[in-house]
């Protein structure tokens, strides 16, 4: 041992890892974080923070098309290299502000690949080969997910990326894409890209969003935003081969058809990250498809090591990472037992049009006994979205009819990512409708429909007495 243990010891450096070592450092701990390649993980590498870049290009040309309207003139392209080398840029100065932050937080940031020696020992190899231990109270396991790489894909630079690849290197030539999958990666790159100029050849097995409980309304309204850009998605059976040469990527389908590209984007999902931790052998075990077990307060088999973020939660957002940081922390330094509650972490998904949501649809709530009312709002008719030519998409608040607790809500259009906050923040469910219609707004905003939403749920399904007070 080098020195004497820490109070935590952090593994990985994504959202789930950082905010963990922040959040310990902000409440008096003595705090290591270990990263063994780049700091701040996946988000803000090669996920959330790149992407989100990228999104605001596409947008900023999708707007275009009103651009004429509205009297500007002039034409609009986008290079894709120029919009990589953006988002490099950007994803270097946010790198170098959390690395900053964390050393005025006295944190100890060690490079290197952490395992375990025994449950309170890690051995940390740094890129030389040279190796350090490092003693903790506690530990956070929040060591990510790698991209999923199904045959008959394989992954081969310049040609069949994963989401990885594309930002670790500049895109490669040529503007015929083919992006494989349906999930939130597939579906918001087949925007980004076409709107970055590209060809789009959407394949995937089935339809887009498919396991993220959206509304019927909120999947019509993406399909038809997509539509406006040229962009569906191609149901197929299957792959059969995939065949790489000089002049691109010729990829076969089990029905026989064969579709020819420049390049392949794969959005084909990723697998929890556990290589090389040795947490077998502290007995740590993980579940069928990978996930590190834990209890709902995030513990492991060993409960002084909590597992946080894609390594542990299926959700696989930052959101999840974010939250769980919050609850592992609160468990090991504050000594509450607080449990995870995923439903009511928000989800955001950057495509043709902004879909977010938070708590329960419908029928999770039927299937719980409760009775859900919708309050509806949409953009079409709010003075601040018609000013900015656009209007796609509404918000949905469930309620349940007995008590007019708010169960969940969706919001789709511009700016979803950041209005779904104002229903994550309520500080408690059965007060938040109340909350939401008594708030004073900017007027005139997209959050007014918040407010309208409510008024449905008041008029609509009488809970004016709980709503309205
Ligand atoms: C293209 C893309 C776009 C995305 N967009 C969004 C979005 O808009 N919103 C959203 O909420 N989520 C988004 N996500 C998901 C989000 O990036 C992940 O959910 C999030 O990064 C998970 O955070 P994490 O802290 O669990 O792990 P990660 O961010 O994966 O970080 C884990 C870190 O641990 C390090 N590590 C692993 N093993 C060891 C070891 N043994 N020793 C030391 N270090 C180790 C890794 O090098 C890595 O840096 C996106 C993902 C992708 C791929
Ligand atoms: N905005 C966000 O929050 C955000 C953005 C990007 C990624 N993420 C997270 O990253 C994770 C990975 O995203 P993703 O879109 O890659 O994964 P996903 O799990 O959402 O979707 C995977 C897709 O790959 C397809 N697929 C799986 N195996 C296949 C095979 N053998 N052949 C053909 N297709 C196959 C699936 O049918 C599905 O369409 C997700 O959990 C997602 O939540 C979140």
């Amino acid at each position: 041992m080098n020195e004497a243990p820490y109070d935590i010891a952090v593994i990985g450096s994504g959202p789930g890892g950082y905010r963990a070592a922040i959040l310990a450092a902000l409440k008096g701990q003595r705090v290591a974080i270990i990263e063994k390649a780049d700091w701040g993980g996946c988000c803000l590498n090669r996920g959330c923070v790149p992407k989100k870049d990228w999104h605001h290009t596409a947008q900023l040309v999708a707007a275009s098309r009103h651009f004429a309207g509205r009297g500007i003139t002039g034409t609009l392209s986008a290079d894709m290299a120029t919009a990589w080398m953006h988002q490099e840029a950007i994803v270097a100065n946010v790198q170098e502000s959390y690395v900053d932050y964390m050393k005025r937080l006295k944190i100890t940031t060690l490079s290197g690949n952490a395992r375990f020696d025994d449950p309170h020992t890690l051995i940390v190899q740094g890129a030389d080969g040279s190796e350090q231990t490092l003693g903790a109270r506690a530990f956070v396991i929040a060591t990510g997910a790698g991209a999923q790489v199904p045959p008959p894909f394989e992954a081969l630079p310049g040609k069949v990326l994963t989401s990885d690849m594309l930002f670790d290197a500049p895109p490669p030539d040529g503007n015929r894409v083919a992006i494989i999958g349906s999930g939130v990666i597939a579906t918001e790159f087949a925007f980004i890209f076409r709107m970055l100029g590209k060809e789009v050849v959407w394949l995937a097995r089935s339809e887009a969003l498919r396991k993220i409980p959206f509304s019927p309304q909120a999947r019509t309204t993406l399909k038809n935003a997509l539509a406006r850009h040229d962009i569906a998605l191609r149901r197929v059976t299957g792959f059969a081969s995939v065949d790489t040469d000089h002049d691109g990527v010729r990829i076969m389908l089990t029905d026989g058809d064969a579709v020819e590209v420049d390049w392949v984007c794969l959005g084909t999902g990723r697998m929890p990250y556990t290589e090389g931790l040795n947490i077998e052998a502290i007995g740590i075990e993980c579940d069928a498809h990978g996930f590190i077990r834990r209890n709902a307060q995030l513990q492991t088999a060993q409960p002084h090591i909590y597992a946080i973020g894609d390594v542990a939660s299926p959700e696989m957002t930052a959101n999840h990472a974010l939250a769980d940081a919050t609850v592992a922390i609160g468990n090991i330094v504050d000594g509450h037992e607080q449990a995870q509650d995923s439903t009511w972490v928000p989800l955001a998904v950057y495509s043709a049009v902004e879909l977010a949501r938070i708590g329960m649809d419908e029928d999770t709530a039927e299937d719980e006994g409760l009775e859900p009312a919708v309050g509806f709002a949409a953009f079409e008719t709010s003075p601040r979205a018609l000013g900015q030519d656009d209007t796609d998409g509404f918000v949905r608040l469930i309620a349940d009819m007995d008590s007019g607790a708010l169960l969940g809500g969706e919001i789709i259009g511009a700016e979803a990512g950041e209005l779904i906050h104002l229903l994550s923040l309520a500080p408690d469910r059965e007060s938040a409708l109340r909350w939401l219609a008594a708030g004073r707004y900017n007027h005139p905003a997209r959050a007014e429909e918040l407010a309208n939403a409510t008024e449905t749920l008041a008029s609509k399904w009488g809970l004016a007495g709980s709503i309205l007070g």
